[in-house]
């Protein structure tokens, strides 16, 4: 959708006490997949609770114009007929992401080793993200990019005709490169292997052994070692796709934030490597119950009980921590501003590539509303207020970050003053319910 639509202005007041259940959608990681590996696999793949954002929505449509056939079948119910490892078609035209790192990266991984030529491109805030993290290790198979300066979209992917496997060692922590150094090895014959220092989400792994590729995980001095090898048939899979956490994490903050609530939000997933903001919270001495642990999907998830703290501490976060919960410190620093002392962020400089800079964002923004923020090219240091000290009364500019804005409409329901966004509309990327969702709970938002 790089045809971005009309700024959509919104603000959130103070809220009376949030009560109820929130169910979240789907997992927005394990939707692109769902629809990338049923697109690689023989045979049709049944996904339920496929996140419908736009940033799936737009790798639905990119799987389309490969060649894969995809149906939606009611809400949350889609299949996908897959054209198999390399049967991939090129596509008659430019491939737009919208405002998908995930979907451009792994989509670019899925065609680099396939001898097609394809154009990518994205919405605004998609074509300032650098590409070269992934085109890089795709040049190592044999493909080749042509993109504008600082490798970013629009940009050509010429497919290698005869890939070879590679041994890559990641230079940044990135699920993203991890996939689509993987996908690109799913097509080149022999092993390729990735090696991860840190841990970052697994469901790429994960999924691929569930769609019967063969994987190894070894944990050596060096990291994580992923050996995949190459050419296999993948076979299609019934894929239930679990909540997802990162979404989970705005309604689990809003209860903590805003007196009196008192919220379950069923179904979170408990992943090591996506739950570093539960963990987080926890320390920060919030009243979260983790209940009914189970399996769902694959994935261990619990129901979570959560209640309004108005005591939470500032902390450390361990910057070991950052991958497992990357995508939630815009909303941690709005919870740290409402806590009392210091909460420093550490390791966080990846903060500047996503769909902004959220360092910068979410610095300007709270400083806007009254709060005093350190930050260098690697930190984010918030001062916490206490528990509804948080003055509000300014609006956050989103810069088409759906993050940013959930998150400074978060701090509106409990700031002393109305926070407002200027640009509201990239919340349907990941949490298209959003809005509905917060209000049903008794948020004070429109
Ligand atoms: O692999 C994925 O699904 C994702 C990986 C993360 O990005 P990086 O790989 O750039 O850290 C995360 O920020 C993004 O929202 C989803
Ligand atoms: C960083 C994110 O997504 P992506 O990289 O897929 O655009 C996100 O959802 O916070």
């Amino acid at each position: 959708m790089s045809a971005h639509t009309e700024a959509q202005p919104m603000q959130a007041s103070k809220s009376g006490p949030l009560k109820g259940v929130a169910e979240v959608p789907g997992d927005k990681s394990i939707s692109h997949r769902a629809l990338i590996f049923g697109a690689m696999a023989v045979g049709e793949t049944k996904i339920t609770g496929l996140l419908e954002g736009q940033d799936v929505l737009d790798t639905a449509r990119a799987m389309q114009a490969f060649g894969a056939e995809v149906t939606q079948h009611g809400p949350g119910a889609w299949s996908v007929h897959g054209v198999g490892v390399g049967g991939f078609r090129e596509p008659v035209d430019m491939i737009d992401c919208g405002n998908s790192g995930t979907g451009v990266r792994l989509i670019m991984g899925t065609m680099a080793t396939t001898a097609i030529t394809a154009t990518f491109t994205g919405d605004a805030s998609l074509r300032k993200r650098p590409m070269g993290r992934v085109t890089e290790p795709l040049a190592l198979f044999g493909a080749r990019a042509y993109g504008r300066q600082g490798g970013r979209l629009p940009m050509t992917l010429v497919g290698a005709a005869n890939p070879v496997p590679v041994r890559y060692a990641l230079p940044v922590a990135s699920a993203q490169v991890k996939s689509a150094v993987l996908l690109a090895g799913l097509n080149a014959p022999g092993e390729t292997m990735v090696i991860e220092k840190e841990p970052t989400r697994d469901h790429s792994e994960r999924m691929l052994l569930g769609f019967g590729a063969k994987l190894n995980v070894e944990r050596t001095g060096e990291g994580h070692v992923i050996t995949l090898t190459g050419r296999p048939e993948l076979r299609p899979q019934t894929v239930a796709v679990p909540r997802d956490p990162s979404s989970a994490a705005f309604p689990v903050s809003a209860a903590l934030l805003v007196d009196g609530s008192d919220i379950t939000v069923p179904g979170v997933s408990q992943n090591l490597t996506r739950n570093g903001l539960y963990l987080t919270l926890v320390e920060m001495g919030a009243s979260i119950e983790f209940m009914n642990p189970r399996e769902e999907g694959g994935e261990p998830v619990a129901d979570l009980r959560v209640r309004f703290t108005g005591d939470l501490k500032g902390i450390e976060v361990p910057p070991e921590r950052a991958p497992s919960m990357i995508d939630e410190y815009p909303i941690l620093s709005v919870i740290a501003a409402n806590a009392t002392g210091k909460t420093v962020m550490r390791g966080v400089k990846e903060l500047r590539v996503k769909e902004s800079d959220r360092i910068d964002a979410m610095a300007r923004g709270l400083e806007a509303c009254g709060v005093v923020i350190e930050e260098d090219e690697d930190t984010l240091i918030v001062h916490g207020l206490g528990a509804g000290n948080v003055p509000g009364g300014a609006t956050a500019k989103t810069h088409l970050d759906h993050r940013i804005a959930m998150s400074f409409l978060i701090l509106g329901m409990c700031a002393k003053k109305p926070v407002a966004v200027d640009d509201a509309s990239p919340i349907v990327t990941s949490f298209p319910i959003f809005v509905p969702l917060m209000k049903r709970l008794g948020a004070t938002l429109g």
